[in-house]
């Protein structure tokens, strides 16, 4: 029963670095190649400016310091250096706003990508991980990170490439007075480094510990200002408690963050001092050259400003590579969503090897939602046959939700199968195609009415005449017509001109969708829950014309409704203790003569 929980992160998961490294780069290439290539470029250019503003300003310092002592064409020359410096100083500007806007185009191609790799990937996921908190925390690690990390890598790793390219004009400019200056710049920031990488590891293990707290922030942050809760929130007087409870959350949250980042600050400022205070040990040796006259003023001040810029540039180098450390293990988690298996094994296609039986055949299911171990069917077998209409009832709890997502193949048994016509389940859910259902909790989509009906088929999304056929039927056609602009007009409070429904009718709409695809078998679980006593009575009564020819499941407490099917199931805690016919099942004087007889003594007149 643990085989469809969603798959937990631990240290063993997490892969090699330089494996994620493997698989994010080319992911990255393949988003925008082009825009990729260009980057690289503009940063390529941009690392050699830095080198080249130093031979300038050497020279320049040389310059001035000639045209001090009176050389003829020092001015000219110094002129010259001026214009060039001019030029680089142009170059730079103009590489650096290229580089923001490749960068920015690059994102958005990224973002969407990565964003809709992720779509694609929940949309494939089994519906028992919806139920799961551990999907939600994955999800909520995955989702947040996806705008920022794998495109942040990229960020990092070209301006590290670009760090690099620098340092090292730098580093032979400081070899060039002695080794032992470029091998000490060098050695100088790798503390720095592994105290970086250290930081970065413990930020990701905060993320992942407090993934579940900032979900509840999350949660009551929404209670507090969203639409659904406010009218309860503001009734019970609710809004003191929950503020309270998302304050506590928020700055437990936050104070851990805020701890760490101190504590990260402090370790980076201690290993930079160190790393400054030696730069400055250097500074004071070139000093010392320069006045026993073994170096130019030139010469001094070039190598002054190498010894900064190159100490600096590690600084970055160093900081750049911590964060991809960092990007890449964030991003670990967006590998381990995508790799989340879609299917267990017990889905995969095959047909029963039996004589093709018409009907629904179902047999000794048993099903347990993942993390309980008891399980809410049990052992549960029955046959319908074609076209007939099946009414399923029971008490809150006893399984009837359950089991037509089972019949749905929405959740895969762990014991037991479900046939249709002698097939199982097959692996990309094709099952779904031959199924028109209205849930408990359907969804009330927040477009025209045209739409939200036209859902139920989207071949036939923009089809009129079949979009009222399927609202008469779900008895929506009077009020559609009342409202302003009929089937075009915008449902739901969320947008401007949306028109906000009673819920009864968007349940009435909600039947349409289903009325609107003209599939083999219908489910409606507890279809007219919010219907008035008229309309409800009108969809009973019309009940085998709407569904003719089709194999129909009906969820419903309204044993009244369950006349007019030809079928009875009775559930109680999971398992099915009667089925037969209304007047069948009367006769058996059993669990559904005495539900019938106590709901129908509500309408009995008192004597
Ligand atoms: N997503 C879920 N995860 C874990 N347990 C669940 C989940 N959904 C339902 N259950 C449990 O399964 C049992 C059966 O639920 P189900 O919704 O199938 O009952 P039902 O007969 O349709 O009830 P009702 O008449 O109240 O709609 C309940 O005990 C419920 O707590």
């Amino acid at each position: 029963m643990t085989k469809e929980r969603v798959p937990r992160m631990d240290k063993s998961t997490i892969p090699q670095l330089k494996n994620l490294f493997v698989r994010i780069l080319p992911m990255l290439w393949k988003i925008a190649p082009g825009l990729f290539t260009v980057s690289i470029f503009i940063h390529l250019l941009q690392a050699a400016i830095p080198s080249l503003q130093l031979y300038l300003t050497q020279q320049l310092i040389d310059g001035v310091v000639s045209m001090i002592n009176n050389e003829p064409g020092s001015w000219n020359h110094a002129v010259y250096i001026v214009g060039l410096q001019g030029a680089a100083l142009a170059l730079d500007n103009g590489l650096r706003t290229c580089g923001t806007y490749v960068m920015a185009a690059t994102k958005q191609k990224a973002n969407y990508e990565l964003n809709r790799i992720v779509i694609d990937k929940c949309s494939k996921l089994p519906l028992v991980y919806f139920d799961q908190p551990q999907y939600y925390d994955q999800l909520q690690r995955v989702s947040k990170g996806v705008e920022y990390r794998g495109i942040s890598i990229l960020e990092y790793l070209f301006q590290l490439l670009q760090s690099v390219f620098t340092i090292a004009g730098f580093l032979v400019i400081l070899a060039n007075l002695h080794y032992t200056l470029a091998v000490g710049m060098v050695l100088l920031v790798i503390p720095i480094l592994l105290i970086n990488i250290k930081i970065g590891k413990q930020k990701y293990r905060q993320m992942v510990e407090q993934t579940e707290k900032s979900r509840k922030v999350d949660y009551l942050s929404e209670l507090l200002k969203e639409r659904e809760a406010a009218k309860e929130m503001r009734v019970f007087e609710l809004f003191p408690f929950m503020k309270m409870r998302w304050r506590k959350l928020y700055w437990d949250n936050a104070g851990e963050q805020i701890a760490l980042e101190r504590r990260s600050l402090l370790k980076q400022f201690g290993a930079e001092l160190i790393s400054g205070i030696v730069t400055l040990c250097i500074t004071f040796y070139l000093l010392l050259l320069t006045y026993r006259g073994q170096l130019t003023l030139g010469s001094f001040a070039a190598l002054n400003q190498a010894l900064a810029t190159t100490r600096h540039q590690l600084i970055i180098a160093v900081v750049n590579m911590s964060r991809i450390h960092e990007e890449l293990l964030f991003m670990n988690e967006w590998f381990a969503f995508l790799s989340m298996p879609e299917k267990s094994d017990s889905a995969l296609s095959e047909t029963t090897g039996e004589t093709r039986e018409e009907g629904i055949q179902v047999r000794n299911l048993t099903f347990a939602y993942p993390g309980h171990s008891e399980p809410v069917l049990k052992n549960v077998s029955f046959d319908v046959k074609p076209k007939q209409k099946v009414a399923i009832v029971g008490s809150n709890g006893a399984g009837k939700s359950t089991l037509i997502k089972c019949i749905m193949a929405l959740y895969e048994p762990q014991q037991g199968h479900v046939s249709i016509d002698g097939e199982r389940a097959d692996k990309d859910g094709a099952r779904y195609n031959k199924f028109s259902v209205v849930f408990q909790d359907f969804v009330r989509f927040q477009f025209s009415v045209q739409h939200s009906i036209g859902f139920g088929n989207l071949d036939r999304l923009e089809d009129r005449a079949w979009a009222e056929v399927a609202a008469a039927k779900a008895g929506a056609s009077e009020f559609i017509d009342r409202m302003p602009r009929k089937f075009d007009t915008l449902l739901g409070p969320m947008f401007d001109e949306g028109h906000e429904l009673s819920y009864g009718q968007w349940q009435k709409v909600a039947l349409g969708r289903a009325f609107f695809k003209d599939a083999e078998f219908i489910v409606l679980d507890e279809p007219t829950s919010a219907l008035d006593p008229i309309a409800e009575a009108q969809l009973f009564e019309q009940f085998a014309k709407l569904t003719e020819g089709k194999t129909t499941f009906m969820v419903s407490h309204r044993l009244g409704s369950c006349r007019f099917a030809d079928h009875i199931l009775v559930l109680k805690d999971g398992r099915l203790i009667e089925q037969g016919t209304h007047n069948e099942l009367l006769a058996l004087n059993g669990e559904y003569a005495e539900m019938y007889t106590t709901q129908s003594q509500w309408y009995e007149t008192p004597n």
